[in-house]
């Protein structure tokens, strides 16, 4: 479980995270959900310690951030961090040189599944084709729990449902996922958990099976309901 208490965050002298709770826990897909601006990539990037916080406090599987602690997440963020002359093949020797954990064969299975080219240079690629290759190189690595920033961002609506089905397939199954998103309704039948921010702050979490059981809402009816209001 990925646990995040009370973490408060300043940027010049403005709250952008102020006091945010929420778990996110193995084997579900929870997805932070929020207007531009609301805190989403600060919360995955305090997490993964790409940024400094103000207080609060983060457990991963219980144990507080660590080198080894971090092993265990993969951070997909929402631009791919290769340099463009860079090939595909050559990313991913690069990601099996650096991380203990890579996985070879899964790496092989996702390019063919996305129809990449592996001599192809990431310069070159398109916006879709970049977020693919992304998700390659976040998903090939054997880890508990893999954060990504707006995966779903500035890509068509086929290569959308493409990634979608790698959401339902055992390559997440049983990992813990936390994404972030403002376009929730393609999400919508993908996710577990919903847990909305506004200005640094959660306004709802919740199980969206027991919403849509309990109060017949959907993830879209909740978002019209506090963003409205
Ligand atoms: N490096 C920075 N310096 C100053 N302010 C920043 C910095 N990074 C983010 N912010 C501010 O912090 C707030 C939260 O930003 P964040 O990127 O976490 O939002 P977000 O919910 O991910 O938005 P989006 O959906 O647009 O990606 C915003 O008001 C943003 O302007």
């Amino acid at each position: 479980m990925i646990e995040v208490q009370e973490l408060r965050k300043r940027y010049r002298r403005r709250d952008v995270l102020d006091g945010v709770s929420f778990t996110a826990d193995k084997g579900r897909i929870t997805c932070l959900i929020g207007m531009n601006g609301a805190g989403k990539s600060t919360v995955l990037k305090a997490i993964m310690g790409l940024v400094p916080y103000r207080s609060g406090t983060i457990r991963i599987g219980g144990e507080p951030p660590s080198p080894a602690v971090m092993e265990k997440i993969a951070f997909i963020p929402d631009r791919l961090m290769m340099p463009g002359g860079m090939r595909v093949r050559e990313a991913l020797a690069w990601m099996q040189e650096h991380y203990a954990r890579w996985n070879p064969a899964r790496a092989e299975e996702l390019l063919a599944f996305f129809r990449l080219d592996p001599a192809a240079r990431i310069a070159q690629l398109s916006r879709g084709t970049e977020a693919k290759l992304n998700l390659v190189l976040g998903l090939s690595r054997d880890t508990d729990y893999v954060l990504m920033d707006e995966p779903f961002s500035g890509i068509d609506m086929l290569s959308r449902e493409q990634i979608a089905d790698v959401f339902t397939s055992e390559l997440v199954e049983r990992r813990g996922v936390l994404l972030t998103t403002h376009e929730i309704a393609e999400m919508e039948r993908l996710i577990d958990q919903a847990v909305f921010l506004d200005q640094g702050r959660v306004v709802r979490d919740f199980d969206c099976e027991r919403m849509r059981e309990d109060e017949g809402k959907s993830v879209v009816d909740v978002m019209r309901e506090v963003y409205r209001a």
